[in-house]
């Protein structure tokens, strides 16, 4: 096979990799981008964009159920078939990425579908074809829902995130294995459009990866919607009879689907790695602050290890582009980095925990205030449940990190990105003025506390 000479060749596109091959095609630089599977990766086909339009429509059941106490008589006929229609019809096109596909073209960058790997040092194969790079490659592989070796699971008929969005019907009971963000936000939507859910936990609380302050309240908010949250339930043993029957903790609980949800994988291995020198039996590729994994090799998104989420694929994509292009671009920094998890209510943090700042030996000192006590929590009353929790240094006297749970908390915590990016002084944020009556006054309360 003869090499086909090109400047950078693209393994993977995801947000993060669409975005960056369209800017250096833009550039005017050689590009060919490669994807197995759709242009644009997880987020809008699996991931970010259909399910948040499946909470949407949760959500708005919930509120109109709420009217009932707060606006009269209210009555509701959940209905699957709108959301269905929707997540084919206007998030995904019926998970075609023509248009995505026009618009890389468009940007000059010629597109292969299929999977690549690195065959040499500066070489990628994908099926017959093969590229030598003059200036680099960029891996940006994603994830893979990871499916745990629970005995009698492989083979079942089982849900990850790729079978539960394109669901036309709502399982009359589900059990979701895993309670981080994936679990959660799948677990409320379909509670809320009537299936019976029991969510099985293996850490001894949801979201493990936000404070415990955050991950209790949302249990409480769970088990009053009629969730049931089993936490310290690691799932040892799935029969499937027509009924899934998972065994967790010595007891067993029967469902008609199972949703797995207990994390992502990727094999490294497949993707050639090795061939440049970064290794293969790890679950994340290391790299620098220009997000360079090896000698013009770079790796951004989920695979980076640095939060997988999509806002963070963008920004990976931004450095390495500036770098590929030799330019003097900002270096990846981490110390803000803000996600939000799309239960109702929302939960959603910055930078770092109390736990994680206590370990890094920081003096910390904390403050939390609850929503129902502040004036727009009392107006709002149902669905009013929410927190903010600051977490300060106290000998440097600024934010390292902050968590927001409530209506809007993905918004309110906007706020406190911006304080903790910028370590803006504590006395700084107390002089601030905050509009009444909102949600986000509740961060002056907060502060007021340390
Ligand atoms: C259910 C769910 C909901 C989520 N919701 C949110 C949210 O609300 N907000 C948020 O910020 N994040 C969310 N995320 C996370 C988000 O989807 C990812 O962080 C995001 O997609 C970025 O991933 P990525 O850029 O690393 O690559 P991915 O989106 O995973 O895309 C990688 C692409 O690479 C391709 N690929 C892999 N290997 C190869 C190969 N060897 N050759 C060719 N192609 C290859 C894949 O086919 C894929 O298209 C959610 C995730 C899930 C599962
Ligand atoms: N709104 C958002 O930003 C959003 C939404 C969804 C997903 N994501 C991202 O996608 C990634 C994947 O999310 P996820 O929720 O699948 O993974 P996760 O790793 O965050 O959570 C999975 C949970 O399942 C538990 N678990 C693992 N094996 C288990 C078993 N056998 N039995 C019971 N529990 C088990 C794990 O301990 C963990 O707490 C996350 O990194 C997240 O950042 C982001």
């Amino acid at each position: 096979m003869t090499a086909e000479d090109v400047d950078v060749v693209v393994i993977g596109l995801g947000p993060g990799g669409e975005s960056l091959a369209t800017q250096l095609g833009k550039a005017g630089l050689s590009v060919v981008g490669i994807d197995a599977r759709l242009v644009g990766g997880e987020c809008p086909y699996y991931a970010c964009i259909p399910t948040k339009m499946m909470i949407r429509a949760a959500d708005a059941l919930a509120e109109a159920r709420r009217a009932n106490q707060l606006a009269g008589s209210v009555q509701i006929q959940p209905d699957w078939a709108p959301v269905a229609a929707r997540v084919r019809d206007d998030a995904t096109a019926n998970w075609n990425d023509q248009a995505a596909v026009d618009r890389l073209e468009a940007a000059g960058v010629r597109f292969v579908r299929g999977y690549g790997k690195i065959t040499g040092t500066d070489e990628v194969t994908v099926g017959d074809l093969v590229f030598r790079t003059r200036k680099g490659i960029v891996l940006n592989p994603g994830t893979d829902p990871a499916v745990p070796p629970i005995d009698g699971l492989a083979d079942t008929p089982l849900w990850t995130n790729r079978e539960a969005v394109p669901a036309t019907a709502v399982p009359k009971s589900l059990i979701v294995l895993g309670g981080g963000p994936v679990g959660c936000e799948f677990a409320q939507v379909f509670a809320r459009f009537g299936a019976d859910v029991t969510v099985l936990q293996s850490p001894d609380r949801l979201l493990p990866n936000d404070e415990p302050e955050s991950s209790e309240l949302l249990r409480q908010i769970f088990e009053r919607e009629g969730i049931k949250v089993v936490t310290g339930a690691r799932a040892t043993k799935v029969d499937h009879d027509g009924a899934f029957h998972v065994t967790a903790g010595g007891e067993t609980y029967t469902a008609d689907q199972l949703l797995v949800a207990t994390g992502r994988t990727r094999d490294l291995a497949a993707l050639g790695v090795k061939a440049v020198g970064i290794p293969d039996d790890g679950r994340f590729i290391q790299v620098d602050d220009r997000m360079r994994a090896a000698d013009k090799v770079w790796a951004i998104g989920d695979i980076a290890g640095t939060g997988a989420f999509t806002h963070m694929s963008m920004y990976h994509a931004d450095i390495a582009v500036a770098d590929i292009l030799g330019k003097d671009g900002p270096r990846a920094q981490y110390h803000a980095v803000p996600h939000a998890t799309f239960t109702d209510p929302e939960v959603a943090s910055v930078g770092l925990t109390q736990a994680e700042a206590e370990q890094q030996g920081i003096n910390v000192r904390t403050a939390l205030t609850r929503l129902p006590d502040s004036s727009r929590g009392f107006i709002h009353k149902l669905g009013n449940d929410g927190l903010i929790k600051l977490i300060e240094d106290a000998d440097r006297g600024f934010l390292v990190g902050a968590s927001a749970v409530g209506p809007g908390a993905g918004e309110i915590i906007g706020a406190l990105v911006v304080a903790v990016h910028a370590k803006v002084p504590t006395a700084t944020l107390k002089g601030m003025i905050l509009a009444y009556p909102t949600f986000h006054r509740a961060i002056g309360a907060a502060l007021a506390e340390l």
